[in-house]
Formats: C-alpha cells, sequence, structure tokens
C-alpha cells in the first residue's frame, strides 16, 4: 500500500448578520487547512499514534496532543460511530490555521467541520454533505457556523424537530460525544457512542450580490461564544422577535440585489435579539454599530456584530479603509486595539 495524502480546506464564516441569531451564516476568505498524510506501516515504520504540527492562528495556545484537539477528537467520533475504535497508524497532520480564535469568526465551527471531514477521509467513509452537518451539529449545536462553513456562501439553516428517540440521542452531553483522554492502556473505547439522528439540518443557500465585500474589524481579545450566550435572556418581547423577523425577512433577499441598496440594508442588519445584550462584554459595540452609516460613511450597506463577537462586520462595496480606521478609533477611545481584514464570501469546504 502506498502513502496517501490528502488536504482539507474550511472557511471562516460570521454568523447571525444582525437579525438572523443561530440562522444565518456567511463563509469569509480566511481558511483552516488540514495537510494530511497516512504512511504504511512497515519494518522501517512502525505503526505509531498520529501527530499534529500546527501554524498560525492559536498555534501557542492549540492542543497538539490528538485526544486532545477539537479537530481530531471530532474525528475519532466519526470514526467510532463506524465501528472504527481508534485512529489509523501513522496518520501526521499538519494544520495551518488563518481563523483567529474566539473572535466571533467561526474558529470552532471549522475546527468541527474539518474534523467530521477528518474522520470520513481517514475511515474512508465517504460521508454525503448532509451526514457531515449531523455529525457536526451534535458537537456545536446552532446550525449557523458550520453550516456555511461545509456548503458555502450566504446560508439560512434551521435544525429540524427531532422525535423522543432523536432528541434525547442529540442531547447528549458534548464529554460524552467527546471525551477528552485516551483509554487507559491495554483497554479500548467501546463502540457505542452516541450516533447522530439522520438528517437534522435543512438549509438553504440564498443569492449574494459580487460587489459586496466583507471588512472584519477584530479586537485583539477573546470572547467565547458559551460567554457570550450567558448573557442573553432566555424569553423575548414579541415587538423585539417580530423587530428581527422583519429585518431577516428582507435581508435575505436584499443582500442579493444589484446594486444593493445601504438604505435598505442598513436598517435590515439591525438586531435586538444578541446584541443589545453582548455590549457589556464589548465595550464599543454600540457606537461603532451606530456612528458608522452608510451616510457618514459612503460604500457602507450595513454593519453588526460577527457572531457572538467581538468582532465586526461591515459589509460595503467602497470605502472599506475608512470604515475599518474610524471603528478602530471609536474602539482605541474605550481602550481596544483592533486588526482589520477585507474578506471575500467564498464557497464551501473541499478536500483534495
Ligand atoms: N483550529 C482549531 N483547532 C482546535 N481547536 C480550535 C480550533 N479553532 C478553534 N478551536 C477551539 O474553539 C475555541 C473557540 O471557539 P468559540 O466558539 O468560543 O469561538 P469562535 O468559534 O471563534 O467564534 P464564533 O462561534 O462566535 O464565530 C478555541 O478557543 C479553541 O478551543
Ligand atoms: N449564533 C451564534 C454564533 C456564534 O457561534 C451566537 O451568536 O451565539
Amino acid at each position: 500500500m502506498s502513502q496517501r495524502t490528502f488536504t482539507v480546506r474550511v472557511p471562516a464564516t460570521s454568523a447571525n448578520i444582525g437579525p438572523g441569531f443561530d440562522v444565518v451564516g456567511l463563509s469569509l476568505s480566511l481558511w483552516l487547512t488540514l495537510k494530511v498524510t497516512i504512511t504504511p506501516s512497515s519494518a522501517e515504520s512502525p505503526p505509531s499514534p498520529p501527530t499534529l504540527s500546527y501554524t498560525g492562528e492559536g498555534a501557542d495556545e492549540v492542543p497538539l496532543d490528538a485526544y486532545k484537539n477539537l479537530t481530531t477528537r471530532v474525528a475519532l467520533y466519526v470514526l467510532r460511530c463506524h465501528g472504527i475504535p481508534k485512529f489509523p497508524s501513522n496518520v501526521s497532520i499538519h494544520v495551518d490555521n488563518q481563523i483567529p480564535f474566539g473572535r466571533g469568526l467561526g474558529s470552532s465551527g471549522a475546527a468541527v467541520i474539518a474534523g467530521v471531514i477528518l474522520g470520513s477521509e481517514l475511515g474512508q467513509l465517504n460521508l454525503a454533505q448532509s451526514r457531515v452537518l449531523d455529525f457536526a451539529l451534535m458537537v456545536e449545536r446552532h446550525p449557523d457556523n458550520v453550516t456555511a462553513a461545509l456548503v458555502g456562501g450566504f446560508v439560512g439553516s434551521y435544525l429540524r424537530e427531532l422525535d423522543a428517540v432523536a432528541t434525547e440521542a442529540a442531547s447528549v452531553p458534548l464529554s460524552e460525544v467527546l471525551p477528552e483522554y485516551p483509554p487507559d492502556a491495554g483497554e479500548e473505547w467501546g463502540l457505542n457512542p452516541p450516533q447522530p439522528p439522520i438528517g437534522i439540518g435543512h438549509y438553504v443557500r440564498f443569492g449574494w450580490s459580487r460587489a459586496i465585500r466583507a471588512v472584519a474589524i477584530i479586537p485583539r481579545f477573546e470572547l467565547s461564544t458559551a460567554k457570550a450566550r450567558e448573557v442573553l435572556p432566555t424569553s423575548y418581547s414579541r415587538k423585539d422577535l417580530v423587530f428581527n423577523l422583519q429585518r431577516l425577512a428582507v435581508l435575505t433577499t436584499a443582500l442579493a440585489q444589484e446594486p444593493p441598496d445601504p438604505e435598505l440594508i442598513y436598517e435590515a442588519m439591525k438586531d435586538r435579539v444578541h446584541q443589545p445584550y453582548r455590549k457589556t462584554l464589548i465595550p464599543g459595540l454600540p457606537e461603532v454599530t451606530s456612528n458608522i452609516t452608510p451616510l457618514s460613511h459612503p460604500g457602507l450597506l450595513g454593519i453588526c456584530l460577527s457572531g457572538a463577537g467581538p468582532t465586526i462586520l461591515a459589509l460595503a462595496t467602497d470605502g472599506y479603509e475608512k470604515i475599518a480606521e474610524d471603528a478602530r478609533i471609536i474602539f482605541r477611545e474605550k481602550g481596544i486595539e483592533v486588526d482589520w481584514k477585507l474578506l471575500d464570501v467564498v464557497g464551501g469546504s473541499t478536500i483534495s
């Protein structure tokens, strides 16, 4: 048997785009890339556990132990669900990552999608795209980032309502889906991890105007999604829900129109479900989103929190630098430094 190599690429994503909390996502031109080599065992190359190396964003904090790293733990979960108790021998994985951690650009969603695809490739399982999504949704329970990272573009998704048995399977604690430590020497994990119900996530890809680019204004601090979800209320007024539904309905079509209409889009990217509550965690958020407008910044279409934050996403057709530099000034007044990147909307995950 000869050496096998393959490459997995998964894009960054921005979720919510204002009113579409946990519903819409947009894939963006920053990439998580895995280069994988599987060398057959031989006298010169005896079986060994997987080795991981890592460059780019998060290289100084990401675990390189395959039983602790999110991507490889997800891959192992997929393998175990298919009766394969451990990684194949002599797997070496080099990860190069452009997606900053904990900034609202879908780093964990990308790591999870990469893990499911890695598991499918290592086990030669040939998982269909919809099944890849099922596995990803067992780990990352909101569909917006993972769906956009998998299929690419501007995407809306929902989770199917499950029957009682499937609900139980899908509500297993993540610690059971992804046990963090290897079994004791001489033991193997059982082959009965919770299987994802079939067809959990459904999605549709919206149109996207080719004129629109994305300015990501990225504060130099991390905010975990878990922490940014803790501050959200568990119920909302009808007024606030209708506010968001009206805007989301308009936004999904408005971003595909040529030319895009700033007056329509700026208002349609406003939100009352998550951003008002997250401002306590992101000093400067309300000032940036209300002071940078299509009137003050020609070319701007709309501006919102990217995912759970703290990154700000501005959609624009021109004037990118002024938008970013003026946001930098506002954040600096709050004592926060930022970096910014001009990004494009890209296709989804690939294996080559
Ligand atoms: N490439 C990666 N490899 C391993 N672990 C990763 C990778 N990318 C992200 N992670 C893990 O995910 C964590 C960040 O996840 P979190 O959901 O808090 O933020 P995010 O996904 O960047 O933002 P958002 O979900 O708002 O877009 C990191 O701290 C790290 O533990
Ligand atoms: N919709 C999610 C995206 C973050 O991953 C949130 O805003 O919490």
